[in-house]
């Protein structure tokens, strides 16, 4: 279908799985690169701190986990959700922070580069490699210790499969959410702060989204507390950890190895950097589970004001029982909802179904009402004080 046609414009910022895009049936959606006035953006790491956020977007789907590349404060003040995928590329990573620990205790870039080194020496590579690679000796995971700050998606998976490797697991997570905790291991041990995390682990590896709260949470003063020659891994952000601090440890034998993925100019050619290209959610798989994951929650919203795991809005659903439906976000402030109803009754409409969640600084309204909407009422709802967001949601088959 091509964009004039369409009833709903999706922007597309990154590579997203085709079968995520495929969840959004050409006959009602167009999906590019270089759509105008888009419903919607599909994202995945873009920065879109950067760009103008076009006012016909009423939802930014994250095809990941992380949503510090957004700006969702303004979204919110816009009545905009937020949507991402969670847990659906923590498997994905959890397998990469295990391969970075494996490579960190067993010196595995350095022996590659070794051995990249010994092409074209055909003759002596034998003789090379046995006289090389003690250098490159290491250590077992088996019976060390791990310390993992941030026990959501992708931190429990890692505690999960370090106890099946026999390390000794300790964790800290302020917010642990009742299912993280069901899922942990009972071997796990709980941490009372970062500073007990980074004190107990020969491993450290940190899972928690970037926040000004999470922002240098490893920093000069608390690398210290690790163990002499301790590893440090972050598949989190760039921001999570102070670089100069990590570097500084490095240089001081504090710091065994800095395992990342998140390049930096500082970090390149350190010999006792692991940077990684930000790989931890490219597996086919987890491409798929996210796309998949966010188009469904999207094309939910757009076409029946659903909303499930928005970073910023309450869940909400409401079956729909009548074909005319208004969705309204809206502050969470008094009297929202008499107002609501009193302009509805005002435009003589009958209130079939009503249902308000919030969260926070925010709530949202579906409203299903017996007969069509005009657009003299919705312009009556977006002029309310408090009103962020009006929606009419006629029923689409
Ligand atoms: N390298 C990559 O490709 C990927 C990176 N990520 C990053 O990992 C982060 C975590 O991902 P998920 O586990 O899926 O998210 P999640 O939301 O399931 O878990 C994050 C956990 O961190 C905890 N937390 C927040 N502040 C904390 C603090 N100060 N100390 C300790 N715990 C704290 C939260 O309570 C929550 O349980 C994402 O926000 C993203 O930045 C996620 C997926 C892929
Ligand atoms: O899901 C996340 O938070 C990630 O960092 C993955 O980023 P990506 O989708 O690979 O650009």
């Amino acid at each position: 279908m091509d964009e004039a046609g369409a009833i709903f414009k999706v922007l597309v910022l990154n590579e997203i799985s085709p079968k995520g895009l495929g969840r959004l049936p050409p006959q009602r959606y167009v999906c590019g690169r270089d759509i105008a006035c888009p419903d919607a953006v599909l994202v995945r790491s873009a920065d879109m701190h950067a760009m103008t956020v076009p006012p016909s977007v009423r939802a930014i789907a994250r095809a990941g986990a992380g949503t510090n590349n957004i700006p969702v404060a303004a979204m919110s003040a816009r009545g905009v959700p937020v949507f991402n995928a969670p847990g659906a590329n923590a498997n994905a990573v959890k397998e990469l922070v295990l391969a970075g620990m494996l490579m960190a205790a067993r010196n595995l870039a350095r022996a590659l580069r070794f051995v990249d080194a010994l092409a074209g020496q055909s003759d002596d590579v034998e003789k090379a490699v046995e006289g090389g690679k003690s250098a490159f000796a290491g250590f077992e995971l088996q019976g060390q210790s791990l310390g993992i700050v941030g026990l959501g998606k992708v931190g429990s998976l890692v505690a999960d499969a370090a106890i099946k490797l026999g390390m000794d697991v300790l964790g800290f997570d302020p917010e642990i959410t009742v299912d993280a905790a069901w899922s942990l291991p009972s071997q796990v041990r709980r941490a009372a702060s970062v500073a007990e995390v980074l004190r107990g682990g020969r491993f450290v590896t940190l899972h928690v989204p970037l926040l000004p709260a999470t922002r240098d949470l490893v920093n000069a003063d608390n690398l210290s507390l690790m163990p002499r020659g301790g590893v440090l891994l972050n598949f989190s952000r760039q921001g999570v950890v102070n670089e100069a601090a990590a570097l500084a440890a490095l240089e001081s034998g504090q710091l065994g190895a800095y395992v990342c993925d998140f390049p930096s100019p500082a970090l390149l050619g350190h010999e006792r950097v692991i940077c990684l290209p930000h790989l931890g959610a490219s597996t086919c798989e987890a491409e798929v589970n996210c796309a998949v994951m966010v188009a469904d929650q999207l094309r939910d919203f757009l076409e029946n004001g659903h909303i499930s795991h928005a970073v910023n809005f309450p869940s909400i659903r409401m079956s729909r029982e009548s074909a005319f439906r208004v969705a309204i976000a809206n502050a969470n402030v008094p009297n929202m909802l008499g107002q609501i109803s009193t302009a509805m009754a005002k435009a003589g409409l009958n209130i079939h179904n009503m249902v308000n969640h919030s969260r926070g600084e925010m709530a949202y309204t579906l409203v299903d009402v017996d007969s069509a909407v005009r657009d003299a009422l919705l312009a009556d709802l977006a002029a309310i004080n408090g009103v962020l967001s009006v929606r009419y949601l006629p029923r689409l088959d």
